[in-house]
């Protein structure tokens, strides 16, 4: 930190001067809930830069704002980006204060016996690791993984779980103690130092929110704008018009009765761009291209005879990820659960298209995963350029520029992929075998665009784009959906002990849960579709209309976006009893219900207060393949063992 070093040496010694200077004012800190520091000066009070303040004895309002390193009174025209008075003459030269404020007010919870201190964790199987924040992320960052053990119920949380307040703290106590050696530049070097390294990993940490997250936020505001203007609302996203369906028969409308109007996809300038010109998939215009892609998928690509074939692929990952947390829960060190999942449905789906796993220590494997995010970060940006027509050719965020140089690198790694599995197949028909057994999708892939007697040849660009497709909306899907299922069993104890009771009764205590013992399992399932009701990971999915179409009165032209808010949809208290509540239950039909008529909740978009997937032609092709994956990995990871197998991390050969 070159630059916070060289402000603090000046001649005169200017931080011990203002050290003495704010030792000698009598004020008082308080401290809002919000964390936010107010300085009440007493009577004769002057701020830290001398400059009197207006009014005693009352919080005061902001009136210093830093410039050209002080910190003025701003008099009567107040800004509203103004520091407190508290505020340091230059930033971060001094923090005292604010180490201060944040002891006492960790001194006045103490007194008030904060109730958070005393809260008991919620299972004994996962601890919140306290220096980590909680974040979207439905388990936060960090979670140990720790083997049942019912002392471990009574553990206590810290009150803030914030990591900047507890390198704060940190710093007090070196201040408090043990540190009389450090000379009081020293001390606050230090203190910077790890004051700016802790924001750094606090930034760097927001920016990996997964896209998906990102979307429940908007779902959320969309659905508080729909509670005030009904179901249907039309808003504009600069020049583009756009339509929210929050209500399961308004959704049904858009998505069954005009549904030929609405299958469509919005382009972007990313999508098109990462997509050699939507040559892809999920992104292709509906049309012939689109309908022989979609066949493609469901009998080849993601239907059930490739997904039997891959099921090694799947099982191997899935061990992998037990092994992994049964050791880390050995040594007791802390697992990122988030991240861990990730790595799994990166691996499943890299290994099934192109027999590459995305471990971090394989260069290439390791640019795959880089690509990936850096992929799905493209897409889910808010670019201007979509929005405003005159930004359209500025690049004002500079997206162009990062998306010619994602696809250059994606080019390169896929142009090297493809021509590896050329050779291997060329190898193959030498040596006489042309066997299923060991074929990817990207050999599937190679086979259809090689087949002459098809109505559509597929061109390399095509092959790409699918793939690219397939990693952006098939990886962290799943992830997410497995992590809020554990986050939920967490804090539903009883649903966890009834969810492994049942795995316990079919699979028993000596292997590990197969994809062939789901179907047995149906107390898992509704666990998986209450999970998904809750916490969809597209909670927003959007379509285009090609024509102009009339739907609930409202006539709507053609090129007008939609917004489906299933986030909506699943907590609409006309469907669904206590729609907030988690309860499994609702999903279960018992026998005597059957008799009466009654029948399971549709999850693949026949009922329109359930879309996790969609519905209609445009729907989720890979419903089987992510219900496979999550409910599999939930299972495996809720398992007590009694001894974990070790992984088999190559079933098959990678190229
Ligand atoms: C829990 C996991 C998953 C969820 C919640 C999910 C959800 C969705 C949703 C909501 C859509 C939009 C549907 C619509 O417009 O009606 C969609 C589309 C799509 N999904 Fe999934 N998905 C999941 C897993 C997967 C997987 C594993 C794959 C493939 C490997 C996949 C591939 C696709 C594709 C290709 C599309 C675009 C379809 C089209 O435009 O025709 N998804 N998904």
């Amino acid at each position: 930190m070159p630059e916070a070093r060289d402000r603090l040496v000046k001649p005169g010694n200017e931080a011990e001067e203002m050290f003495k200077r704010r030792r000698r004012s009598s004020g008082t800190i308080e401290i809002r809930s919000d964390e936010s520091l107010i300085v009440n000066t007493g009577t004769a009070s002057s701020g830290p830069s001398g400059v009197a303040a207006r009014g005693s004895g009352r919080r005061r309002r902001n009136l210093y704002r830093y410039s050209g390193g002080e910190n003025r009174e701003v008099g009567r025209r107040v800004s509203r980006r103004v520091l407190p008075s508290w505020c340091p003459r230059k930033p971060l030269q001094d923090i005292t204060t604010v180490v201060r404020a944040f002891e006492r007010k960790r001194a006045r919870l103490r007194e008030m016996g904060d109730e958070r201190l005393e809260s008991p964790l919620p299972y004994g199987q996962f601890v919140h690791d306290p220096s980590v924040s909680s974040s979207s992320a439905p388990l936060g960052h960090n979670f140990s993984l720790i083997t049942p053990q019912p002392t471990l119920l009574t553990k206590r949380n810290p009150p803030f779980l914030g990591k900047v307040p507890k390198i704060l703290r940190d710093i007090t106590d070196q201040e408090a103690g043990g540190s009389e050696f450090l000379t009081p530049e020293k001390k606050l070097l230090n203190s910077i130092d790890k004051v700016e390294k802790a924001v750094e990993e606090e930034i760097s940490r927001l920016k990996q929110t997964p896209a998906a997250k990102k979307a429940e936020r908007k779902a959320k505001a969309l659905h508080k704008l729909s509670i005030q203007y009904g179901p249907s609302i039309c808003i504009f996203l600069g020049s583009n018009p756009c339509v929210v369906a929050s209500s399961p028969e308004i959704a049904k409308e858009f998505l069954k009765t005009h549904e030929a109007s609405w299958s469509g996809r919005p382009q972007t300038e990313a999508s098109d761009y990462l997509t050699y010109g939507s040559q892809d998939f999920t992104f292709a215009p509906y049309g012939p291209y689109w309908k022989f892609m979609k066949k493609v998928c469901m009998s080849e690509l993601l239907g059930g005879r490739t997904l039997n074939l891959l099921r090694p692929v799947r099982h191997c990952e899935i061990n992998r990820i037990v092994n992994v947390l049964f050791q880390k829960a050995k040594t007791g060190e802390a697992v990122d659960i988030g991240c861990e999942l990730r790595r799994l449905t990166n691996n499943v789906i890299s290994r099934m298209i192109m027999r590459v796993r995305c471990s971090e220590d394989e260069d290439e494997a390791g640019e795959v995963k880089r690509l990936n995010k850096d992929v799905s970060d493209a897409l889910g940006k808010f670019n201007l350029s979509d929005h405003i027509w005159f930004c359209k050719n500025l690049d004002l965020q500079g997206m162009k520029k990062k998306l010619v140089k994602i696809r250059g690198r994606y080019d390169i790694m896929m142009e090297r992929i493809i021509e590896e599995h050329r050779d291997a197949r060329r190898r193959k028909i030498e040596n006489g075998d042309d066997g299923d057994a060991e074929k990817d999708l990207l050999d599937i892939l190679l086979d259809i665009s090689e087949d002459e007697s098809l109505e559509i040849r597929l061109s390399i660009e095509n092959i790409k784009a699918f793939i690219l497709d397939i990693f952006a909306v098939g990886t962290d899907t799943s992830a997410i959906t497995t992590e809020w299922a554990l986050a939920e069993l967490i804090n539903h104890p009883k649903i966890m002990e009834k969810a492994v009771q049942e795995i316990y009764s079919v699979v028993g205590k000596n292997r590990l849960v197969e994809e062939s013992d789901i179907v047995h399992l149906p107390y898992l399932q509704a666990i998986v579709k209450e999970t998904l009701r809750l916490h969809p990971t597209g909670p927003l999915f959007t379509r285009e209309s090609s024509e102009d179409c009339t739907i609930a009165n409202y006539r709507i032209p053609a090129k007008t976006r939609l917004f489906v808010n299933v986030w909506a949809l699943g907590r609409d208290p006309k469907y669904w009893d206590n729609a907030l509540e988690f309860k499994p239950e609702r999903f279960i039909v018992s026998t005597e219900d059957r008799g009466s008529g009654k029948t399971q909740l549709d999850i693949r978009g026949q009922h329109f207060q359930l879309l996790p997937f969609g519905s209609g032609q445009r729907g989720c092709p890979g419903v089987s393949l992510g219900l496979l994956v999550v409910q599999t990995t939930l299972a495996a990871m809720i398992h007590p063992l009694v001894c974990v197998p070790v992984a088999r991390l190559n079933p098959f050969p990678t190229t």
